[in-house]
């Protein structure tokens, strides 16, 4: 098998030969060339598994190249190398599509990470395995496997648009950004990104930044030496040498303290990370995507997030779109979320939705996103007969229901119109299924004397209520410790984020 080829753009001799010594080292053929003319030239005749040029040029910019080889539609990855320091044609070059960036002096460890990452990427999309040493092999190069399955669901424009982003993006090295509300997407869209490209094979890691505890953060991200601090009993990893080789999601990254943001934004830079207690660094070969539901522009103004960072890892943005503003995707979504619902649970079959329980979903605000919607079918199905999961057994909040008039107005069809008034009817009655707690909660309330009979006026502000003062009182016994009072309640980390957020409990309360 003939080894990949790379192209090597650079007017100055000497580090166009380093570069060849280091490439052909690496057991690659390279050509060569002083100028963009004689790159245009060479790139004219054949394609290349990686074209590496430096920035600036005798007769013109690198950057040329890559709109030129993005343009060109070819799936070639093309590099750049920027002046020590310049951030700004680094950002400038990923945006522009350029697979990766080294910045000068380039260091030879690091080029060969983008070199076998670039390889990887170039292999994936010939199908066919690279022939050098630190990349997986195989004898009969073209045995085509299936290509991972996105899990982003929805056939709407905007999941459709996003779903071909990600697969365009899954190939390049550049930060990513997600931004939407919570329970949009945004972890599975990182996920989805990570399976679509060349790293699918190495780990993902996920890390909530908002739940670590700021004294233990450089260790969790960076690892420790044993000694480093009392407890550190051996070596560890941290978050980024566990990535290695693959991608690293840095979850609700407006939660970074601004002493972490500085020495996150060093390892970005730098690509290498120093162990808490090393003497040395070593380098690290991640993608990073970060993602928030806050706004990270509006942090950046109020001080409370670097901007340097922010432009670090906002090279390209990703937008989750709310669930009220893809209504289309509701049925699909409910459907596989009961699929799946009914493989865990072991359900013999799959629950439907009934036609008014479906107009009634669609309907909903979705202040929690898909995540609500997960949560309101997995509670319908305790409550659904015959297989068929009725608007009484959904218990939408009624705050989250749009006007009850625009509502019936939307299923005013003739067929449709009686079951629809029930449907408002039963959303109001919330199902007597759920009365019996609440009432109990009731009578031993302060305001309801032994035994009276009193139903709150509304049940599910009434369970927000109960569920509010709860996690409160979980709050309060952990000094607002989230990762401890979800241990407490016995729920995730997330759960408990997410009911925070949808009854609007902050650290100030
Ligand atoms: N388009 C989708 N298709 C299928 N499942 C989805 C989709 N979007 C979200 N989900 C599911 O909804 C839940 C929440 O998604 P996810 O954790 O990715 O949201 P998030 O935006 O990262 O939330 P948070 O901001 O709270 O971290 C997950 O169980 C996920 O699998």
């Amino acid at each position: 098998m003939t080894s990949p080829r790379i192209l090597v753009v650079d007017d100055e001799s000497h580090l166009r030969e380093l570069l060849e010594i280091a490439l052909v080292k690496m057991g690659l053929d390279v050509d060569s060339a002083d100028s963009l003319a004689a790159a245009r030239q060479l790139l004219s005749q054949r394609d290349y598994a990686l074209v590496l040029t430096d920035m600036r040029l005798l007769d013109g910019l690198g950057i040329e190249l890559v709109h030129e080889v993005v343009a060109s539609g070819k799936t070639m990855p093309i590099a750049v190398i920027t002046a020590f320091g310049s951030a700004d044609n680094a950002v400038m070059a990923l945006k522009a599509g350029a697979f990766d960036y080294l910045s000068k002096p380039v260091a030879l460890d690091q080029l060969r990470l983008m070199v076998r990452s670039a390889l990887r990427v170039h292999a994936s999309e010939r199908n066919l395995s690279p022939s050098i040493g630190a990349l997986p092999r195989s004898g009969v190069s073209n045995n085509k496997s299936a290509p991972p399955t996105l899990r982003l669901v929805g056939r709407s424009a905007a999941m459709q648009d996003l779903r071909s982003q990600i697969a365009r993006l899954a190939r390049s090295m550049a930060p990513i950004a997600i931004s939407g509300e919570s329970g949009s997407g945004k972890e599975l869209a990182a996920r989805d990104l990570h399976a679509l490209s060349p790293r699918a094979e190495k780990p993902f890691v996920a890390v909530n930044c908002g739940a670590i505890p700021e004294n233990l953060m450089e260790a969790e991200f960076f690892g420790y030496r044993k000694g480093a601090f009392t407890g550190a009993v051996e070596d560890r990893d941290g978050f980024f040498q566990a990535a290695n080789g693959g991608t690293l999601l840095l979850d609700e990254v407006a939660d970074l303290p601004l002493a972490m943001q500085v020495k996150l934004l060093r390892a970005i830079q730098e690509r290498r990370v120093r162990k808490v207690g090393a003497t040395t660094e070593e380098v690290v070969d991640v993608r990073l995507v970060s993602a928030t539901h806050q706004n990270l522009a509006e942090c950046v103004e109020k001080g409370r997030f670097r901007q340097d960072l922010y432009y670090r890892l906002n090279v390209i943005e990703l937008h989750l779109p709310p669930l009220r503003e893809r209504k289309d995707d509701i049925g699909l979504l409910a459907e596989v979320i009961l699929m799946r619902l009914a493989i865990l649970d072991l359900h013999q079959t799959t629950m439907t939705l009934s036609p008014a329980a479906l107009q009634a979903l669609q309907s909903y605000t979705f202040p929690g996103n898909v995540r609500e919607l997960e949560n309101i079918l997995e509670r319908a199905l305790a409550f659904a007969n015959d297989g068929i999961i009725e608007v009484c057994d959904l218990a939408l909040k009624l705050s989250g229901v749009r006007h009850a008039e625009a509502f019936t107005a939307e299923l005013r069809d003739p067929i449709g119109a009686e079951e629809s008034a029930a449907a408002v009817a039963s959303i109001m009655a919330m199902g007597e299924k759920l009365l019996e707690p609440a009432v109990a909660g009731v009578r031993t309330g302060a305001n309801a004397g032994p035994g009276a009979d009193i139903l709150p006026p509304s049940l599910p502000t009434h369970l927000d209520d109960v569920e509010r003062n709860i996690i409160r009182q979980a709050l309060g016994r952990t000094q607002f410790n989230r990762t401890k009072a979800a241990e407490l309640l016995g729920i995730s980390f997330r759960q408990l984020r997410y009911r925070m957020q949808r009854l609007s409990i902050h650290e100030q309360d």
